[in-house]
């Protein structure tokens, strides 16, 4: 094939865009242009990209920018006149910058038709079909291929103040390609369509998601199968803030953290003692190092210790050049203001000596993306001096609890009803996890408040947490309102407590939420937000979460435990007599029983397989608390 220039036309006012720049609109993480430009530049020796504004922007995408020679946004021929008088091959390629999708194989084929009909443009095409079902040919006039050498025929057009790009097709020879996909030519026109595009891409189904599975049965899902299903159905929200050092506390970092300096700056002392260089130390004998001065820390000293001299330092303190080690002061075998005797063997050559960069290399990452930042974290940025960080910005949750037994505190408890705590302990948690956070009370069990109060969350949140109604009971509307509201399974997992659980995606007015539709017991709400709701945020918050730190300890007492699901037990940790670990539980486990919560410091995490447990057998717990 001859060598072709790509051009790709951005210079449109993109009016059904509400006039925002088209190709620099964000779509999957990249410009629409920029992923025209990938598609183009494997097959064209070169690109360049048409644009009327934002010139820089499009320049940093790293190739050419050429603006119209006619002014006054006049169309597609425009850019196509600018390329032609600017290009240097024979042949150039055009595409617009709104058609991510476009064929590989784009140049090869038009100008294969090209070619082979002796045409001064090739231009591609599809075959659409109208509601009769009858079909026609659909070119799409900006693909094309065109030669140079009709450059005049389009100057004259465009003289003749035409603009039209088939009008000017009729004036030259041209090759139309028909293409099987029509979807490659698809162009996104307004932000609307870009956004459905994205979705589309980022959010799948979660019937699709699921039948991932080897095997999906929602009636006894495995706990690990149900976290999988929900990891991979939920995606991070975009959003980066630069917050002050302080301020980025248990927030997660957006980007690498790269160091500007090494940390230490200079090699420098470990100990208060006497730097000098190693090579002197005698195995056998003692060395008397003469004391030439002294290097505190924070005022590096010009002195050079010759043979035989040592400088006295203090921790910190930048080594003096030539010395590589220190020996503490206090192993010094004689000392005096100006000598130091230092016996056989106390130090070795290099001892005691902390390197430049050890701590942290100039030009290297210091802090990952993703990172939940802890005070080590902040006290690490601290370090390299800066002042921000680029952190995700928050996930916003609203929660409710659903059922009319409930009540709110200060009101009065009527007959047969309870307090509402389950609001409290999500509330709890979803604070610690460091989300915004949207209480939206209690919501009576009829469906039109369920659904106004879904689709209010939905509209304001990036995932939505209920308590209730997801069991079987009669007066429960939750679930038919949530499938009608959303994208939503119902699943009863093999786990206890736990055992119902929704989940899917909420959409309303154009805005989506994930929904977490937590069982109204209230451990069962805590256990099913610890192992399910817990993991989906910290993905959508970006974070790289470790994942659960197990600890195996002995059980100290038998245990009753069904196989075939996951129990989670409350526990308390503590060290027997001879010192090692062992847990027992807080009596009654009923789901009910909050209290058997609040007094425990841990949770058994009983897996499917296992039976009853004995006295002494190993099983595995949870910490509630690490350190903070
Ligand atoms: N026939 C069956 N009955 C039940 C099953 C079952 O499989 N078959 N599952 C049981 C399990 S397990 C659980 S867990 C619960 C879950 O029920 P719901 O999610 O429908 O929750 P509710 O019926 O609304 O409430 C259950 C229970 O929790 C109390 N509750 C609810 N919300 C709160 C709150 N915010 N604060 C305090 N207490 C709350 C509520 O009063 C009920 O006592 O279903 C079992 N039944
Ligand atoms: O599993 Mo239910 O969630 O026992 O309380
Ligand atoms: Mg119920």
């Amino acid at each position: 094939m001859e060598s072709i220039s790509a051009f790709i036309l951005a210079g449109g006012r993109a009016t059904r865009m509400g006039r925002v720049d088209k190709g620099l609109q964000p779509f999957r993480g990249l410009p629409l242009a920029a992923h025209v430009l990938q598609r183009l530049a494997p097959q064209a020796a070169s690109v360049t990209i048409n644009a009327n504004r934002n010139l820089a922007a499009y320049g940093a995408l790293g190739v050419p920018v050429l603006q119209d020679e006619l002014q006054g946004y006049e169309g597609p021929l425009a850019g196509l006149q600018t390329g032609l008088r600017h290009c240097a091959t024979d042949l150039l390629l055009t595409a617009p910058c709104d058609s991510p999708f476009l064929p590989a194989d784009l140049a090869q084929r038009l100008y294969d038709a090209l070619q082979a009909q002796g045409a001064d443009l090739a231009v591609a095409a599809t075959l659409d079909s109208d509601d009769s079902g009858a079909t026609h040919t659909q070119p799409h006039p900006v693909f094309c291929l065109v030669r140079k050498s009709a450059l005049p025929a389009l100057e004259a057009y465009l003289a003749s103040g035409a603009r039209r790009m088939d009008g000017w097709y009729r004036s030259i020879k041209v090759a139309q390609v028909l293409f099987s996909d029509a979807n490659a030519f698809r162009n996104i026109n307004t932000l609307a369509e870009l956004q459905k595009e994205e979705e589309s891409a980022a959010n799948p189904a979660l019937k699709d998601v699921a039948s991932c599975l080897a095997a999906y049965d929602p009636d006894a899902l495995p706990v690990r199968s149900a976290q999988r299903v929900i990891r991979d159905f939920v995606q991070p929200v975009r959003g980066v803030e630069k917050v002050a050092l302080r301020s980025a506390l248990d927030r997660v970092l957006a980007e690498d953290v790269i160091s500007p300096i090494n940390v230490p700056a200079h090699d420098n002392s470990a100990m208060d003692g006497y730097a000098f260089a190693g090579s002197q130390l005698k195995a056998d004998a003692n060395t008397t190092l003469k004391v030439i001065g002294t290097a505190l820390a924070g005022r590096p000293t010009a002195l050079k210790p010759g043979p035989g001299e040592c400088v006295r330092i203090m921790t910190g303190g930048v080594m003096p050049d030539g010395c590589d080690t220190v020996l503490p002061q206090e192993l010094a075998a004689d000392l005096s203001d100006v000598a130091v005797t230092i016996a056989p063997n106390t130090v070795r050559s290099g001892d005691n000596r902390r390197f430049k960069g050890e701590d942290l290399a100039a030009g290297l990452p210091a802090l990952r993306k993703g990172k939940l930042l802890r005070p080590a974290d902040l006290g690490l940025v601290a370090s390299l001096g800066l002042a921000e960080v680029p952190v995700q910005r928050r996930l916003r949750v609203a929660f409710f609890s659903t059922g009319d037994e409930l009540r709110s505190i200060g009101e009065p408890l009527a007959d047969g009803c309870v307090y509402d705590s389950n609001r409290y302990t999500l509330f709890g948690m979803l604070q610690r996890l460091g989300c915004d956070i949207v209480d939206m009370g209690i919501v009576k069990d009829d469906a039109a408040s369920l659904e106004a109060a879904l689709r209010t969350a939905c509209e304001c949140a990036d995932a939505v947490i209920t308590s209730g109604g997801v069991s079987v009971g009669a007066a429960d509307y939750t679930k038919q309102v949530m499938a009608a509201v959303g994208d939503v399974h119902f699943w009863k997992i093999n786990m206890r407590p736990g055992r119902p659980l929704a989940f899917g995606r909420l959409r309303s007015n154009g805005h989506s939420a994930y929904l977490f539709g937590l069982p109204g017991n209230p451990v069962a709400v805590m256990v099913s937000f610890y192992f399910f709701a817990r993991h989906a945020l910290l993905r959508m918050m970006g974070a790289e979460a470790p994942a659960d730190q197990l600890l195996r300890v002995r059980s100290a007492q038998t245990i009753r435990k069904k196989p075939g699901r996951t129990e989670y037990q409350r526990g308390i940790l503590s060290s027997a007599l001879d010192g090692t670990r062992e847990v027992r539980i807080t009596g009654s486990q009923g789901s009910g029983i909050l209290r058997s919560m609040s007094e425990a410091n841990c949770m058994l995490v009983l897996p499917d397989e296992q039976g009853n447990v004995a006295q002494g057998d190993m099983v595995d717990v949870i910490l509630f608390e690490g350190l903070l």
